[in-house]
């Protein structure tokens, strides 16, 4: 393979970025919203663990963790790999927001995915008025070694503000809508100087960046797929990517961006065609 100079930490898909707890986390995972419990689920988190991935993102609220956990079991075994190996990260849904529900509720994702642990567990959303105590519900888990690595999604910098005032714990990752027309330079650069590693939702527009003209060309001049591009994009600007795929060519496609990089010029390129605008709800205001 080629060496990717400036990118030495970022070898291959096992490549791994270190998380404010010392944890490791891959730099590309896959992601399985949308994906229905059943068969289809359990092949695609197989089908990309024999292909390399280490990483898998599920959430409660996506109803897929029985499937998931199939998967993962498949997995492992077609890889000849252990659970060690693998990072795997659910999510406690805004109900289940509250000290004991928050604790029940990592139980029952945990026995549906048939696991014994995980690697991350995140709020899925800064409901206002019950983040601060689902926090120590995490903070609880975390202390008690039921899970590796505790952190938030969709906070915005006053959320992250807010919970931090309080927390024991610091959380280790935000994981927010990212892409190139939302690149939440602010966001990014609050999380970095609080040693929060950003991980990207929706890194392709859930599929709509990828006929965007000037991605296009910047494809051609690479001879990679525009999903690529922007995924390199992701791990360059130091953001964690889960591209979702069921499609084996396109979960194979997708960890293919650890062999080349991307030129300044063309970074800034992308970065230019922010229009701060969202595929998903707003953080500030959404209604579930
Ligand atoms: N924390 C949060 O609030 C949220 C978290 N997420 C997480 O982020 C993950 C990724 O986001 P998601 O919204 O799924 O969208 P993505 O941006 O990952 O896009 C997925 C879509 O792009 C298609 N696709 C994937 N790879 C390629 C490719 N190489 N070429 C062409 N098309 C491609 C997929 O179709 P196909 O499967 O047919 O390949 C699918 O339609 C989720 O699955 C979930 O795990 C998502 C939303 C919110
Ligand atoms: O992960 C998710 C996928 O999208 C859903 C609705 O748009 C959200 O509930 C959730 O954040």
């Amino acid at each position: 393979m080629k060496e990717t100079g400036g990118l030495p930490f970022m070898k291959n898909l096992q490549a791994t970025v270190t998380l404010n707890n010392g944890s490791e986390m891959p730099w590309l995972g896959l992601g399985v919203f949308r994906v229905e419990n059943g068969p289809e689920a359990a092949e695609a988190v197989k089908t990309a663990i024999v292909n390399g991935y280490r990483s898998i993102d599920t959430a409660a609220i996506y109803g897929n963790e029985e499937s998931v956990g199939e998967g993962i079991r498949q997995g492992m075994k077609a890889a000849g790999i252990s659970r060690e190996d693998l990072f795997i990260t659910s999510k406690l849904w805004n109900d289940d927001f509250g000290y004991t529900s928050g604790i029940q509720a990592y139980g029952t994702s945990l026995k549906k995915l048939g696991l014994e642990y995980l690697d991350l567990y995140l709020l899925h959303w800064p409901v206002d008025g019950k983040y601060k105590e689902a926090w120590k519900a995490l903070e609880h888990l975390y202390m008690d070694g039921q899970v590796i690595a505790i952190g938030v999604s969709n906070f915005q910098i006053h959320h992250l503000e807010d919970l931090m005032k309080d927390a024991d714990i610091k959380p280790v990752v935000n994981q927010i809508e990212y892409h190139p027309r939302l690149t939440q330079e602010k966001l990014l650069a609050f999380c970095r100087d609080n040693g929060i590693q950003v991980e990207s939702w929706s890194p392709l527009m859930a599929g709509e960046a990828l006929e965007q003209p000037e991605l296009k060309e910047i494809a051609a001049k690479y001879d990679k797929s525009v999903a690529q591009i922007i995924l390199r994009w992701n791990l360059q600007n130091g953001v964690v990517a889960i591209p979702k795929s069921t499609n084996e060519r396109r979960i194979v496609e997708n960890s293919q961006v650890f062999d080349f990089e991307l030129a300044e010029e063309d970074m800034g390129r992308i970065s230019a065609l922010n229009e701060d605008r969202r595929v998903g709800p707003d953080p500030d205001n959404f209604d579930f």
